[in-house]
């Protein structure tokens, strides 16, 4: 169905960006194809399952499906509404800091979190969007004029991502060969959740001065759907001796990768990668980089712990037990947990995810 045409435009820079340089290590990914996965191809499927557990990280073109291409339109206009809102002044975002009222929800400076233990300051800020808030599910939240205008836009992006979602969990459900629906019962998009749309913008950085934009994390919830036109993310694949690897943008493309719910619901079957965001490499690094991420999370309420039904989910082993904690307070926890503005000695095991068994390093 795919020409070679359009192979090739898939491969090359986005317009009006800088090219990402070829002399960079990259990431491996897998790159799925959103219209095999949606005529049910069994040989996508395998390769889908291969890539949540080797990597925890894929590349989806949403180029070969009506459905991708849609999603590929809403990201554009968002991506438009980002770059506009971080326009207004640091006074007025700040009025939608919600974190002192323990949400997630909002505005974060740049500077507010620590990126490591030495205690550097991350350098990119974030606006995140709750999916509830905007399809109506809860109440909404104060937001600047912006964001108020972009409630259709914001609805289409996060309804078309939702989707995208559910069809990856329906997968992995039929290969762990679960019992119909497990995974998307516990990720309906009407039930209340910490499901999100994050805006990001990290301005360029002194020549002189490159640092971690974002400190390396795994992603809290279960699937994440990234928009990159600027490289700077990177990934560590598993190992001892494993080094940091750029993941390249593609454009026609989003970036998908499992969090933390993931490996615990399957036991460590599947991995959700460390990973970081770097100043961006090559020419790139003059440019201010925006990018536009949906996350999904389980719904608020469901217990992160292995789920039963499953005989390629790992059984508990010996002594190995778990902890009892919910997907809300799961994500309080981690999200909350680095924020020297709000915790008075930061512990960086006690905010931390499942980077111990995605590194997959045998003690
Ligand atoms: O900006 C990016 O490319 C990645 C952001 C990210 O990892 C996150 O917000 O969790
Ligand atoms: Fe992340």
């Amino acid at each position: 169905m795919q020409s070679h045409s359009n192979q090739k435009d898939t491969l090359s820079n986005f317009p009006g960006i800088p090219p990402f340089p070829d002399d960079v290590p990259t990431a491996p990914l897998l790159r799925l194809s959103s219209g095999k996965l949606l005529a049910s191809d069994p040989a996508e499927y395998e390769r889908l399952f291969q890539a949540c557990t080797d990597l925890g990280f894929f590349y989806l073109d949403l180029s070969d499906s009506q459905q991708g291409m849609s999603l590929l339109d809403d990201a554009d206009n968002l991506f438009k509404v980002g770059e506009r809102l971080f326009e207004l002044s640091l006074e007025e975002k700040k009025k939608y800091d919600f974190s002192a009222q323990k949400s997630y929800f909002g505005y974060k400076a740049q500077g507010a979190a620590l990126v490591d233990k030495q205690g550097n300051l991350d350098r990119n800020e974030f606006y995140n969007v709750s999916k509830d808030d905007i399809l109506g599910v809860s109440d909404p939240l104060p937001a600047p004029e912006l964001l108020t205008q972009s409630r259709a836009e914001l609805g289409s992006f996060m309804r078309g991502s939702h989707a995208i979602v559910t069809l990856i969990l329906n997968i992995l459900n039929d290969q762990l060969a679960l019992p119909k629906d497990t995974l998307s019962n516990l990720h309906r998009r009407q039930a209340v959740s910490g499901d999100m749309v994050r805006f990001v913008k990290a301005p360029p950085q002194p020549a002189d001065d490159r640092r971690t934009a974002l400190g390396q994390h795994t992603d809290f919830g279960s699937v994440t759907v990234l928009f990159n036109r600027l490289g700077g993310l990177q990934v560590l694949p598993p190992g001892e001796d494993a080094e940091w690897l750029y993941v390249r943008p593609l454009p026609g493309h989003a970036i998908v990768n499992l969090g933390d719910a993931m490996v615990k619901f399957t036991n460590g079957l599947f991995r959700s990668n460390i990973h970081r965001v770097e100043s961006p490499p090559g020419l790139q690094a003059e440019s201010t980089r925006y990018s536009l991420v949906y996350f999904a999370r389980p719904e608020d309420s469901v217990l992160l712990r292995r789920l039963e039904g499953s005989e390629q989910i790992p059984a508990m082993e010996d002594g190995q037990t778990e902890e009892e904690i919910n997907s809300k307070d799961w994500i309080i926890r981690r999200a909350l947990g680095r924020r020297p503005d709000l915790v008075s000695e930061i512990d960086f095991e006690k905010s931390a995810g499942t980077e111990q068994i995605s590194r997959r390093i045998k003690v």
